[in-house]
């Protein structure tokens, strides 16, 4: 059974539909991560989850239990849902201690003393505060403050977590922290989490299943893997991947039992024979799947380097070519390249190809990338 179920929920703001229907199953004990560019509906899908919004229509389930159904028009309050929640700002009760902020639900439910005692104490270990429970939020740095936050929600131990772009706040050290931090935390208390966020690199990071919205519409529900090697559409391929993928116009030739693309003069046989009639496409390709040659080359492409931008252990190279300009991605640190023309061969294998009119991807390009499981 999957622990948050939507079937076709809506959400107008007056006359604006924010949300379509909208269909979204969410298996026990995934990470989901609502990804999007800003204003595609994710915060609205996630209080809506959360009950901080009232939806205008369609059900929505939690744990088999309904908790919105636009027929007879129920609604669970938030508080009656049994979930943690984790927002940008942290919301952690000023006025009040960081021992208290954690427990503050524990006692609201009447628990036992030995056993809020006991959780406090675990939580803050976990999130190594155990010298920091007589604190007021004001005397912790922002980091420990989104830690407290995190604590309270180890010591609720919900079995659904709801998390609004919780590190959006933190600076870049603190933010790969906690990024670890959370992913540990829902692993460990085995929780459904949904988590929100418009930052590619962070849904790549947690998810085990990445769900990416455009105009309150799911464009693709699928892993990690899949989503950055085998986008549906062109939109979804243009999102996700920093550098951005490149995009081109080509042209389908079907030639005997092959199929070729052909562009900027050049041409790449596919590996596989795309069933469709030869025409006018969109190819796309990853920075990373260039292979760059110095010495010239027939089917190459011929571009200049323009700018070099080193990250450390990989470099970003700008090029220009007549046509267009290319980012194109090497795994090693280079300050300089002498001789500035390089030809780019283009690996038919990493070729994506996607319809002209509908976006649509029409190469499956599953064996695309390096896809590698610890043993
Ligand atoms: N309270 C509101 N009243 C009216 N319109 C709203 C309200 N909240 C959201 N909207 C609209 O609903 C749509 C979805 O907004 P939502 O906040 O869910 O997007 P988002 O993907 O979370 O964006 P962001 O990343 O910027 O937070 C947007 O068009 C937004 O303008």
């Amino acid at each position: 059974m999957n622990e948050v179920s939507l079937k076709g929920i809506t959400k107008y703001y007056g006359s604006h539909l924010a949300i379509p229907p909208l269909d979204l199953e969410i298996p026990k004990g995934k990470f989901v991560t609502l990804l999007g560019p800003s204003g595609c509906g994710k915060t609205t899908t996630l209080r809506i989850i959360a009950g901080l919004e009232q939806p205008s229509g369609g059900e929505l389930t939690l744990a088999g239990k309904t908790v919105y159904s636009g027929r007879d028009s129920s609604f669970v309050p938030p508080e009656k849902r049994g979930l943690g929640f984790i927002f940008q700002s942290y919301a952690l009760w000023p006025n009040m201690k960081v021992d208290k902020n954690i427990t503050l639900a524990l006692h609201q439910a009447k628990r036992p003393k030995d056993e809020i005692d006991a959780r406090l104490a675990e939580a803050l270990k976990k999130v190594q505060l155990e010298q920091y429970g007589s604190r007021f939020p004001s005397e912790l740095s922002g980091g420990q403050q989104q830690r407290v936050a995190v604590a309270r929600l180890i010591a609720a131990r919900n079995s659904i977590l709801l998390m609004d772009e919780p590190l959006s706040n933190l600076d870049a050290v603190l933010r790969t922290e906690m990024r670890t931090e959370l992913k540990r935390l829902s692993r460990d208390l085995g929780a459904t989490t949904v988590y929100v966020t418009h930052d590619q690199v962070e849904a790549l990071t947690m998810s085990d299943i990445i769900v990416v919205m455009k105009d309150g519409v799911i464009q693709q529900i699928g892993s990690p893997y899949e989503i950055y090697h085998e986008p549906a559409n062109l939109f979804v391929a243009e999102f996700i991947g920093d550098p951005r993928i490149n995009v081109f116009d080509g042209i389908l030739e079907q030639r005997g039992d092959r199929s070729i693309l052909k562009l900027h003069g050049i041409e790449v046989v596919l590996e596989q024979v795309i069933a469709r009639e030869g025409g006018p496409v969109i190819c796309a390709i990853r920075p990373e799947h260039f292979n760059l040659h110095e010495a010239a080359m027939t089917n190459g492409l011929a571009a200049e380097v323009d700018v070099i931008q080193p990250t450390g252990s990989q470099t970003i190279l700008s090029l220009s070519t007549k046509e267009t300009p290319i980012t194109a991605l090497i795994p090693r640190f280079v300050e300089t390249w002498p001789n500035r023309k390089v030809w780019l061969e283009f690996v038919a294998r990493n070729m994506m190809v996607f319809d002209p009119k509908t976006g649509k991807l029409i190469t499956a390009t599953a064996t695309a990338g390096t896809r590698s499981n610890a043993a």
